[in-house]
């Protein structure tokens, strides 16, 4: 069984601009917790007050994971780990002449004997002591063994090597790890980082070389190009390498989506695994083989991580994906009209349209020759703006109620510019209609000048349903309001 230390609390929190408060680091621990990782790095005790709350807070939880917090080998940053009841230290000694020289400007005695003292203090105060080696792969490995070695013997429970500026390759990880897995008798982590984006490989490699546990965040964030991805880690363990973990895959996608909305860091939706493209396909001759069989185009299903599959129709699309998207409608059409919904989705699609379900639905209704149905009507859209007001607006919208009676109602809110606000008024006049959430708004300028159209894109979500919709307009509050009643109306 390969333990799992995430330090998505951690070096996932030193990604430049990234700083939570400490109920957000909560939340992801307990996220964390949930997915089963052995061990929490919470964060560094040292940094801040806010820091050893968050670190704190997170200890007094009680969870299954053990709480783990970085510290230099400084007594004081001890001190500061104690303070907040953690249950082990990740305690870190830069090994490298370069970073012993230059940074720490100490020999490597006098490095070692700072080590061994640290080691020798967290354990007299009851800490389970992970002793790491800072700029591992450019050190010394005499050093590296005389420091692991000396450490094991006054107690030291663990041993990590770390990447630090992601210069391992995959077959000197094996090596590496082999060498030091043969000369000293505690565990060995790796901890890498993905500046040549050979993170994950070289925490496989360090894995097949002996090493027993490894350092990972969610998403793969951490400083500069980030660190080894739990998602990818676990997930080629499991099903490339036959080995163990306790993770809960099936966990993988939601922990993922908590860490991207708390650390304000999207995820590329071709992320392996978790990315919203993971599992989606547009390609014909992909989804009529899914159809058929879906391991011909899925290495492991989505719901093994949490994700799900996506067919996506655009210009690469066959009959087999448009059929599939008809099912799901449960809208069915003879072969004619079939036919005639095909050409116009290709046509869409060689225009660069993106094929939304809101677009097959228009598609649909124009070939059966049906109008679409406005259930809420936008009938008024007052806005105020200017520079001694805070922007203000107000909407009224009108529909049928159950009886089919004519009903209006009219809602006022203040936002950060007019957008904003006429945003605020329609969700709230529209939030005693349906749970309808806005989940991406985008705007982008097509031409150049003041009176250039303006391209707003929403996509809204209600259940499991997703809707994307296009509006070019030259007044951008229009544009965006419109929008977001079209997908409104289709939703609903
Ligand atoms: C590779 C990594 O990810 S390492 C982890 C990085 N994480 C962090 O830096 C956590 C956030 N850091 C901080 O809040 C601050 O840097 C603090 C509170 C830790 C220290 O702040 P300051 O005392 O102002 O020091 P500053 O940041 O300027 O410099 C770091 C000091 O730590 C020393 N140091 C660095 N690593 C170690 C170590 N492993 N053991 C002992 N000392 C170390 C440096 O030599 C330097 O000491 P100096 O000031 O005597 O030259
Ligand atoms: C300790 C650490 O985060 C590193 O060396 O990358």
């Amino acid at each position: 069984m390969i333990k799992i230390l995430d330090t998505t609390l951690r070096d996932g929190e030193q990604t430049p601009g990234v700083s939570l408060t400490p109920s957000e680091k909560l939340e992801i621990a307990l996220k964390l917790d949930e997915l089963n990782v052995d061990i929490i790095e919470a964060g560094s005790a040292i940094t801040s007050k806010g820091e050893r709350e968050g670190i704190k807070l997170i200890s007094q939880q009680n969870l299954n994971a053990e709480i783990c917090s970085f510290v230099r080998a400084l007594p004081i940053d001890i001190d500061h780990a104690l303070e907040c009841d953690v249950d082990s230290v990740h305690l870190v000694v830069p090994t490298s002449e370069l970073h012993m020289k230059y940074k720490l400007k100490k020999t490597s005695e006098e490095t070692l004997q700072s080590a061994l003292e640290a080691v020798q203090y967290g354990k007299d105060h009851g800490l389970i002591v992970e002793l790491s080696a800072e700029d591992a792969t450019r050190s010394d490995i005499n050093f590296l063994i005389e420091l692991f070695s000396k450490g094991a013997e006054i107690g030291a429970d663990r041993a990590c090597v770390c990447d630090t500026v992601g210069i391992l390759t995959p077959e000197k990880s094996i090596e590496l790890f082999k060498t030091l897995s043969n000369s000293i008798n505690i565990p060995i982590s790796a901890h890498c980082h993905n500046d040549f984006g050979m993170a994950t490989a070289n925490t496989l490699c360090a894995i097949r070389g002996g090493a027993k546990q490894c350092h990972l965040t969610i998403n793969g964030i951490g400083e500069r190009a980030g660190n080894s991805s739990l998602e990818e880690v676990v997930m080629a363990l499991h099903n490339l390498y036959n080995e163990k973990t306790k993770i809960i895959t099936e966990k993988l996608y939601e922990t993922s989506r908590v860490v991207s909305r708390l650390m304000k860091l999207p995820v590329s939706p071709n992320k392996s695994l978790v990315g919203d493209n993971a599992f989606a396909h547009e390609a014909g001759i992909h989804v009529d083989g899914l159809m058929k069989h879906t391991s011909t185009y899925e290495p492991l299903s989505p719901e093994e991580v949490g994700n799900k599959r996506r067919i996506i129709l655009g210009k690469h699309s066959g009959k087999s994906a448009l059929k599939y998207k008809l099912n799901l409608m449960e809208v069915s059409l003879n072969n004619e009209e079939f036919e005639e919904v095909y050409s116009k989705i290709k046509n869409l699609g060689d225009l660069g349209k993106y094929i939304s379900d809101i677009d097959l639905k228009t598609v649909i209704n124009e070939v059966k020759g049906h109008k679409i149905d406005e259930k809420i009507i936008l009938n008024e859209l007052t806005v105020v703006s200017g520079n001694k007001i805070t922007p203000l607006a107000s909407i009224k919208l009108d529909f049928a109620d159950e009886d089919n009676k004519h009903k209006s109602i009219i809602e006022t809110a203040y936002g950060v510019g007019p957008v904003d606000a006429s945003i605020n008024a329609l969700r709230k006049a529209l939030s005693g209609f349906a749970d309808i959430s806005l989940i991406d708004y985008q705007v982008s300028s097509i031409g150049k000048g003041t009176d250039a159209l303006v391209e707003v894109v929403v996509k809204l979500r209600r259940g499991n349903e997703v809707v994307e919709v296009k509006k070019s307009q030259s007044d951008i509050i229009r544009a965006s309001v419109e929008a977001v009643m079209e997908g409104v109306n289709l939703l609903i």
